[in-house]
C-alpha cells in the first residue's frame, strides 16, 4: 500500500513518501497524543457546558415545569408519600394537594445526600426580634456546621435563610412548601420552618400571617394540611409578662395561635414544643434552650429524616389535648378497669399474673426442660433456715420474673410500663405529662418542690409480697414471699430505666401545649419515685440502686409495704422513706392489704419499730390510702396509735383514687369506695385531734385538694410558726458526699425553705403558675 501512493503521482511523490517514512516511525506516539488530546477536549466542553451548553440546547426540556405523569396506582396519603395532581373537572377549581412530587422523608434522593434547609421568619415591630432572628441564624449556621455525617450517613445542611413576614410572599412559603433548588442533585432540598414571633394585641403583620393560615387551612380548594410536605416546624413567642402576666390574659398570644394554625397546616409536625419568654424576663434564657432543642431535632432529621417517636408522621404519635390519660397517679392507690382481672390460675403457660403458687411455676420451668442460668435463688425476705437452722443452701433453676414471651409482659407493656431487665418498669406518670404541658404537678411539688416533669417513676421490682384491693395492677404483677427469680445488676436496670423514661418523655416533644422550657428541663432526671407496682426493697440490690441515683444528684422517694423489717433496716439514705399504712389493725390490715405473709402483722410492727428509731437518720412517711367502708370509719383512732408507735416526720393522707369501674371485683370495690374530698378533710382533722390528745406534736401543714391528698406534719418541720415541709436537695446531696450512705445527718439538716402559701391548709395546693384543665383540657377556673 505504501508502494502504491509513492507511484501515484510523480510531483508529490517526495513528499508523500517523506510523510510515509514519518507514519511508519512515529505512529504510536502520534496515535496516543491524538487521542489523549480529543478526550481533554471533550472534558472541556462537557465541564463548561453544563451551565451555558445544555440550557442553550435543551431550553424548553429544562425549563419546563415538572409534570407527573399520570399514574396508574393510586397515590398513599401517609403524610410523606408524593400525591397525584388529579385534573379537576371543566370550569372547577384547581385542587392544590399539599405535596409537592417528593420523596419519603426517611429517603435522601438519587445522589444519596440528604439536603436540609432551614428558614427562619420573624416579624418585629420595635426591632428586637428582628436582631434575635438575624443573630439566630448567624449562630445557628455555625451549629449546623457541627452536625457532620457519620460513616454511611449522607446529609448537609444548606444555609439557613431569614425573612421578614412584612416582606414575604405567604403564597410562595403558607401554601405549599416552597421548593429549594440545589446545585447538586436535581431534587429539592427537604425544608424545615422556624418562626420568631413577637404578640401585639394591636394590629400588626401577625394577624395578616394568622389570617393567611386560617385561610388556607379552610379553603376547600385546599388541603387541610397543604404544608405536610415541610420536615417540621417549631414557634419561638416573644411577649411581656408586665402587661400579659399569663397565657390567659394575652402572653404570647399570637405565638400560640401561629404554632396552632401550623400545627394543623402540617399535619401536627411540631417538631420542638412552643417556647415563650419575654425580654425583660428570661427571654434569652428561654430561646437558648428551645434553640439547643432545635439543634437536637434538626440532627436527628438530618440523621434518620424523621422527627422520632411521638411526632405525627413520623413514628408512633401521641396526640394529644383529646388524649383520654389514664388517672393513673403514681400507680398505688388507683383501681381502674382497663385491665382485665386475669388470674394466674388460667391455662399452663397462659398468665403469669399472680405468681403467688410460685410452685406452680417452678415445676412448670423444669417440666418445660428449660434450663436457665442464673444466679442462685435469694430469700432475702426470710433469709431463710432449714429445720435445724442452718442456712438454707436450695440451688433451684430460676425463671425471669417478667420474660419477654410472658402474657404479663405483654399487659404490662400495652399498659405504658417499659420493662427493664426482666424485673424492673418504668412509667411516665400522668403527673409528669400534665406538668409539661403545665397544668398541674402532683402534690409533691405542692408538699417537697418536686418539679413532676423532672420525675421519673420507677420500680426495680415489679413483684410485691401483698395483694392490695387497691392495687390497680392487681392481677398482673407478679406476687411472692422471697425472691425466686434472676436478678438483674443495678446498673443494667439504672440505665435501662433512664433511658426508657427519656424515651417517652422525648415522645412528648409534639403533643400540644407541651412547654418548650420545661420539655428542656425534662431533659434533666433530678427525682426518681420508687413507688411504681411491685415493692423497690425486695430487689437485692437497692442500695447499690439508690447510690446510683444519689452519685447523679437524683433525689429518692422510696415507697414499701411495712412488710420486709430485715430490708428496711438494711436500707441506707433515702431522701424520704414512705411506709404504706393501710390500716390500723390486723384485721383491716388483713382485708386490705391481703398480705401473703402470714405473720405480716408482726412484720409490720417490726417496720414501725424500725421507722421509730430511724426518725432522726431517715426523713420518714407513713402513706395512708383511704378506701372507703375498709380503713376510714372509725380508724383515726388506731391511725394515731401508729404514728404514736412510729414517730414518722410526715403523714401522707390521701383518698383512693379511681377510674372507671372496679375490676377488683372480687375485693367488691365499687365508686362509692372512693371518699369524697370533704370526707378526707374530716378524717385528717378527726386524726389530728387524735394525736393532739396524745399530746403528740403534729399538726396539718399543707394540702393538694386536685389529688385528694393532706399533708400532717411534726413540729419538727415548722419553724417560726410556719411550716418547711420542702426539701434542700442540694443539701441532701452534699450531706450524703460528706457523710456517705449510712453517715449520720437528719431530715432537719436538709429541711427545705417554707411551704408556700398556696399550698399550706386552706388553700387548696394547685400551683398558681399552671393552668388547671377539666378532663377535656378545658380550664377550670379555681
Ligand atoms: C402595643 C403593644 C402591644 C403588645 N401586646 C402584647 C400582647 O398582647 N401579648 C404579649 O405577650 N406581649 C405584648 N407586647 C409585648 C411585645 O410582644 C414584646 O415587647 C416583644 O418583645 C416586642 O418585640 P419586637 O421588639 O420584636 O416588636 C406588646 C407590646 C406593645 C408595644
Ligand atoms: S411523685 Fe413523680 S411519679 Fe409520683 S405522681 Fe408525682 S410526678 Fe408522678
Amino acid at each position: 500500500m505504501a508502494l502504491e501512493i509513492a507511484n501515484w503521482s510523480p510531483l508529490t511523490g517526495p513528499l508523500v513518501q517523506d510523510i510515509i517514512q514519518l507514519w511508519h516511525s512515529y505512529r504510536v506516539p502520534i496515535l496516543l497524543v491524538t487521542f489523549t488530546t480529543l478526550i481533554v477536549l471533550r472534558t472541556y466542553l462537557h465541564g463548561t457546558a453544563t451551565d451555558k451548553q445544555d440550557l442553550l440546547l435543551f431550553p424548553t426540556l429544562y425549563n419546563a415545569p415538572q409534570e407527573k405523569k399520570p399514574s396508574s396506582t393510586a397515590p398513599k396519603d401517609d403524610g410523606t408519600a408524593a400525591q397525584a395532581v388529579s385534573k379537576p373537572p371543566k370550569g372547577s377549581p384547581r385542587r392544590i394537594k399539599g405535596e409537592l412530587g417528593r420523596k419519603s422523608n426517611t429517603e435522601t434522593d438519587g445522589s444519596g445526600i440528604r439536603e436540609i434547609q432551614v428558614y427562619i421568619f420573624f416579624s418585629s415591630l420595635t426591632g428586637n426580634t428582628e436582631k434575635i432572628a438575624r443573630e439566630s441564624v448567624r449562630k445557628l449556621e455555625q451549629s449546623l456546621k457541627k452536625i457532620v455525617p457519620r460513616e454511611g450517613e449522607s446529609f448537609a445542611f444548606l444555609s439557613p435563610q431569614v425573612f421578614d413576614l412584612a416582606e414575604a410572599d405567604y403564597d410562595e412559603y403558607f401554601i405549599n412548601p416552597p421548593t429549594v433548588q440545589t446545585q447538586n442533585v436535581g431534587t429539592p432540598a427537604e425544608v424545615f420552618y422556624l418562626f420568631m414571633l413577637p404578640s401585639y394585641n394591636i394590629d400588626t403583620i401577625n394577624d395578616n400571617l394568622l389570617e393567611h393560615l386560617k385561610e388556607t387551612h379552610h379553603d376547600f380548594r385546599i388541603d387541610t394540611a397543604p404544608l405536610r410536605g415541610l420536615l417540621g416546624y417549631s414557634v419561638f413567642g416573644f411577649g411581656s409578662r408586665e402587661g400579659w402576666p399569663t397565657e390567659e390574659e394575652g402572653f404570647c398570644c399570637q405565638a400560640i395561635e401561629v404554632d396552632k394554625w401550623m400545627a394543623k397546616l402540617t399535619g401536627r409536625k411540631r417538631a420542638f414544643p412552643l417556647g415563650m419568654g419575654d425580654l425583660k424576663e428570661d427571654g434569652i434564657k428561654r430561646l437558648d434552650e428551645w434553640s439547643e432543642g432545635i439543634l437536637d431535632v434538626l440532627g436527628l432529621l438530618a440523621r434518620t429524616g424523621s422527627l422520632g417517636e411521638g411526632v405525627a408522621g413520623s413514628g408512633a404519635p401521641v396526640e394529644s389535648d383529646d388524649e383520654a390519660e389514664a388517672e393513673d397517679d403514681d400507680g398505688e392507690v388507683v383501681f381502674d378497669d382497663k385491665i382485665p382481672a386475669k388470674t394466674a390460675k388460667s391455662k399452663k403457660g397462659g398468665d403469669l399474673g399472680d405468681v403467688e403458687d410460685l410452685g406452680r411455676i417452678m415445676q412448670d420451668a423444669r417440666a418445660d426442660g428449660v434450663e436457665v442460668k442464673a444466679p442462685i435463688a435469694v430469700d432475702f425476705t426470710t433469709y431463710g433456715k432449714d429445720t435445724k437452722g442452718r442456712p438454707k443452701t436450695t440451688t433451684v433453676t430460676v425463671k425471669e420474673m417478667v420474660p419477654k414471651d410472658s402474657p404479663t409482659y405483654n399487659s404490662l407493656t400495652k399498659q405504658g410500663y417499659q420493662i427493664v431487665g426482666s424485673h424492673s418498669g418504668v412509667k411516665i406518670c400522668r403527673w409528669t405529662k400534665s406538668a409539661l404541658r403545665g397544668r398541674g404537678s402532683c402534690y409533691k411539688f405542692s408538699f417537697y418542690g418536686i418539679n413532676s416533669h423532672q420525675c421519673m417513676e420507677t420500680t426495680p421490682s415489679l413483684s410485691c409480697s401483698n395483694k392490695c384491693v387497691f392495687c390497680w395492677r392487681h392481677g398482673t404483677n407478679p406476687v411472692g414471699t422471697s425472691w425466686r427469680w434472676v436478678v438483674d445488676p443495678p446498673d443494667l436496670i439504672f440505665s435501662g430505666v433512664k433511658e426508657g423514661h427519656y424515651k417517652k418523655i422525648k415522645m412528648m416533644r409534639g403533643v400540644p401545649g407541651v412547654r418548650a422550657e420545661r420539655f428542656a428541663e425534662a431533659m434533666r432526671i433530678r427525682h426518681c419515685a420508687l413507688s411504681l407496682v411491685g415493692e423497690p426493697i425486695f430487689y437485692p440490690h437497692i442500695n447499690e440502686f439508690l447510690r446510683m441515683l444519689h452519685a447523679e444528684r437524683i433525689s429518692s422517694f422510696l415507697v414499701c409495704n411495712a412488710q420486709h423489717p430485715d430490708q428496711l433496716a438494711a436500707l441506707q439514705h433515702v431522701t424520704q422513706l414512705y411506709v404504706s399504712i393501710d390500716a390500723s389493725n390486723r384485721e383491716s390490715l388483713r382485708k386490705i392489704d391481703r398480705p401473703l405473709h402470714r405473720d405480716f402483722w408482726e412484720r409490720f410492727q417490726r417496720c414501725l419499730d424500725i421507722l421509730r428509731e430511724r426518725r432522726h437518720r431517715q426523713r420518714t412517711v407513713f402513706r395512708l390510702t383511704l378506701v372507703k367502708g375498709f380503713n376510714i370509719e372509725d380508724e383515726a383512732e388506731g391511725y394515731a396509735d401508729l404514728v404514736e408507735k412510729g414517730l414518722p416526720c410526715f403523714v401522707e393522707i390521701k383518698g383512693v383514687t379511681y377510674c372507671g369501674t372496679s375490676t377488683s371485683s372480687s375485693a367488691g370495690l365499687t365508686m362509692g369506695n372512693v371518699p369524697f374530698y370533704h370526707e378526707v378533710c374530716d378524717f385528717v382533722e378527726a386524726l389530728n385531734k387524735a394525736l393532739e390528745r396524745r399530746g403528740l406534736k403534729y399538726g396539718i401543714a399543707a394540702e393538694h385538694a386536685h389529688s385528694c391528698c393532706i399533708l400532717i406534719a411534726s413540729e419538727r418541720f415548722k419553724v417560726d410558726g410556719k411550716w418547711h415541709t420542702l426539701i434542700d436537695y442540694d443539701r441532701f446531696f452534699e450531706l450524703l458526699e460528706e457523710k456517705g450512705p449510712d453517715g449520720d445527718f437528719s431530715p432537719e439538716d436538709y429541711m427545705g425553705a417554707a411551704t408556700p402559701e398556696w399550698a399550706t391548709w386552706g388553700n387548696g395546693g394547685f400551683d398558681p403558675r399552671d393552668q388547671r384543665v377539666d378532663r377535656k383540657g378545658r380550664a377550670i377556673e379555681i
